[in-house]
């Protein structure tokens, strides 16, 4: 087990595509938003159970978010005249934004004890330990500061997608800050000073990342990047399939290659059967082919505690099973199910939900140890050359929270509470161009797209959906987990079958003893509300209202039963 902190630090993340949304689909999009149902075309169905059930508390593209995060943000610019707060964020722009204030302000009161219930190194809860143990009390509300130099922290105002802009307070530290190796957040790669971009520096770079493959990582080639030729050499069983999106531009020779060897050339990946593994999202390398079905994911303690608790819980038949680690050539893995096993051909999907993708713990670690990070600056840039302020120009290098929560009100997370990772569909087409997908047109046409239209397997997704609400809603594991960075894995094939896994507990940290969340409650920092829910019931509503007739379609309904 030696290397359980190293395995989870040295995840390394396949860079998502630059090229994102197509601008012609944003426009669509954009007109449709104003007459959201008639965009969307579907085979009638009839209403499905559920919809417009009164469950879905928090329906509207707003949702619970919004109010506070205005709140939050109009409290942020008074404040910013005292000079601590540092930007704010648009409040139409139902994100839920950080201020530096809040950085100082407030603190996760609870986290002495929280942490307690984290004893293992690689633990996120673990690294805050660490972090605090230096640290002064910021449990009251007043402003704290950290006895140290805190760039300020820049929050993105958008205005629509693809249209960031920034204002900003010069930082107090006036200086570069260099990355750093150590001081990560090990689960989560994370640590808001970032992955260790020293460590990652080392390895060899991502060919595909350079033209904006997705995550697609290798079976049994966890270390190593591959080229499209490279993978066209490494057609022997073991390998894994890497896919990217067929506007990835510089990228298309590669992509058409790796299409066409998904679509006639599966490997093994599994003993089970043959079929191409695909990894829709996360980071590269983390996974590798087990035996009878399973996978081997990189080794992360917090991960490993989740899926062993999760094995107790109700939620047990929504998460992978789990068969504990195992030790292969120099690194730990925990075992679990592929997911993708009992799939001919399967489409896939991935949507990362909550409306923060990242732990109040790695605020804490980015106010004592702020790290600019050079990758997400150029990831950043490689959107929208125009987001990162001058300042960030200069330093070349954003903050990870700066970037995460950019991604955030750049996608649907933060106005919708989810956001979509990737689509693989049946053909072998995979799409992770979805970094601009936000608003509810857009998020409609790629899940019809996903499904094909297909009404039946819609309802099935949302039956399933509607199942894993109600699990959800009485799971002791989840009302006593701040869970972030989690996905929903949705998977279909042409039986008829279509199955949701909720996937990703790397970032799913126990709270204190005794405190729950309600996942829909807006986040405030120290609260630690992760808005799970509140997008799991907007997920719900999206698909409902895609089996909904349009208004034309229930007038000719109402003419044809007339006549
Ligand atoms: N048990 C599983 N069975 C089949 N596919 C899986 C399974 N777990 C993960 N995947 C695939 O791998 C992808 C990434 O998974 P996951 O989110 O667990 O990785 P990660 O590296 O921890 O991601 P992140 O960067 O979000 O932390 C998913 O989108 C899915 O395509
Ligand atoms: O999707 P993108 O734009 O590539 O951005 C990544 C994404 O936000 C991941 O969720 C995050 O990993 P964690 O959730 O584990 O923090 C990763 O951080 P990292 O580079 O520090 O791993 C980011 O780079």
């Amino acid at each position: 087990m030696k290397n359980k902190a190293l395995s989870c630090l040295g995840r390394r993340k396949r860079q998502s595509s630059w090229a994102e949304a197509d601008p012609e689909r944003v426009k669509a999009a954009e007109e449709e938003e104003a007459a959201p149902c008639a965009a969307w075309k579907l085979p009638r169905g009839g209403r499905p159970a559920g919809v417009n059930s009164p469950r879905n508390r928090h329906t509207t593209t707003q949702g619970p978010g919004v109010q506070p995060a205005a709140n939050r943000a109009t409290a942020a610019a008074s404040s910013h005249a005292s000079g601590e707060v540092c930007v704010v964020g648009s409040s139409e722009d139902n994100a839920a934004p950080l201020l530096s204030e809040d950085m100082e302000k407030y603190s996760p009161r609870n986290d002495q004890q929280h942490r307690g219930g984290s004893r293992e190194k690689t633990c996120p809860a673990e690294s805050l330990n660490k972090v605090d143990s230096g640290q002064s009390d910021h449990s009251s509300p007043g402003v704290q500061c950290y006895p140290g130099t805190i760039p300020k922290l820049i929050i993105t105002r958008d205005t629509g997608p693809g249209c960031s802009q920034e204002v900003h307070q010069p930082s107090s530290s006036g200086g570069c800050l260099e990355p750093h190796p150590d001081d990560e957040s090990p689960c989560s790669d994370s640590g808001c000073g970032g992955s260790p971009a020293l460590m990652r520096s080392r390895r060899k770079l991502s060919n595909s990342s350079s033209f904006g493959l997705s995550s697609a990582s290798s079976f049994e080639e966890s270390e190593d990047d591959f080229t499209g030729s490279d993978i066209e050499s490494s057609l022997s069983p073991g390998r894994l399939s890497s896919l990217c999106s067929p506007e990835d531009g510089p990228a298309n020779k590669s992509w058409q290659k790796l299409k066409t060897m998904v679509h006639w050339s599966p490997f093994v990946a599994s003993s089970k059967k043959r079929y191409p593994w695909v990894q829709l999202a996360g980071h590269a390398g983390n996974f590798q082919a087990g035996d009878d079905g399973r996978v081997l994911k990189q080794y992360c303690e917090c991960e490993r505690q989740c899926l062993q608790k999760l094995k107790e819980d109700v939620l047990q038949p929504h998460v992978p099973g789990y068969y504990g680690v195992v030790n292969k050539g120099e690194k730990d893995f925990n075992v679990m199910d592929d997911l993708l096993a009992d799939f001919e051909s399967p489409s896939i999907m991935d949507c990362k939900m909550g409306s923060r993708t990242y732990l109040e713990e790695e605020l804490s670690k980015a106010r004592v140890r702020p790290r600019l990070r050079k990758d997400m600056f150029e990831k950043m840039v490689a959107v929208d050359p125009e987001a990162p302020t001058e300042q960030e120009r200069a330093q070349q290098g954003v903050l990870k929270p700066r970037y995460m929560q950019w991604r955030e009100t750049l996608s649907s997370t933060a106005s919708l509470g989810f956001r979509i990772e990737g689509i693989k569909k049946a053909d072998g087409t995979c799409n992770t161009n979805f970094k601009k997908t936000k608003l509810k047109p857009q998020v409609m046409k790629a899940f019809g797209d996903f499904v094909e239209e297909d009404t039946h397997t819609l309802k099935l997704y949302l039956h399933q959906l509607e199942e894993l609400r109600l699990v959800l809603e009485r799971s002791p594991f989840f009302c006593s987990h701040e869970v972030v960075g989690s996905s929903l894995l949705f998977v279909h094939d042409a039986s008829g079958k279509a199955r949701v896994w909720m996937i990703d507990f790397g970032k799913t940290v126990p709270l204190s003893e005794g405190q729950t969340l309600d996942h829909r409650t807006p986040w405030v920092e120290g609260n630690r509300e992760d808005g799970f829910l509140w997008g799991l019931d907007n997920l719900i509503d999206i698909f409902s209202t895609m089996l909904s007739p349009t208004p034309s379609e229930e007038k000719s309904s109402d003419r044809s039963k007339e006549d």
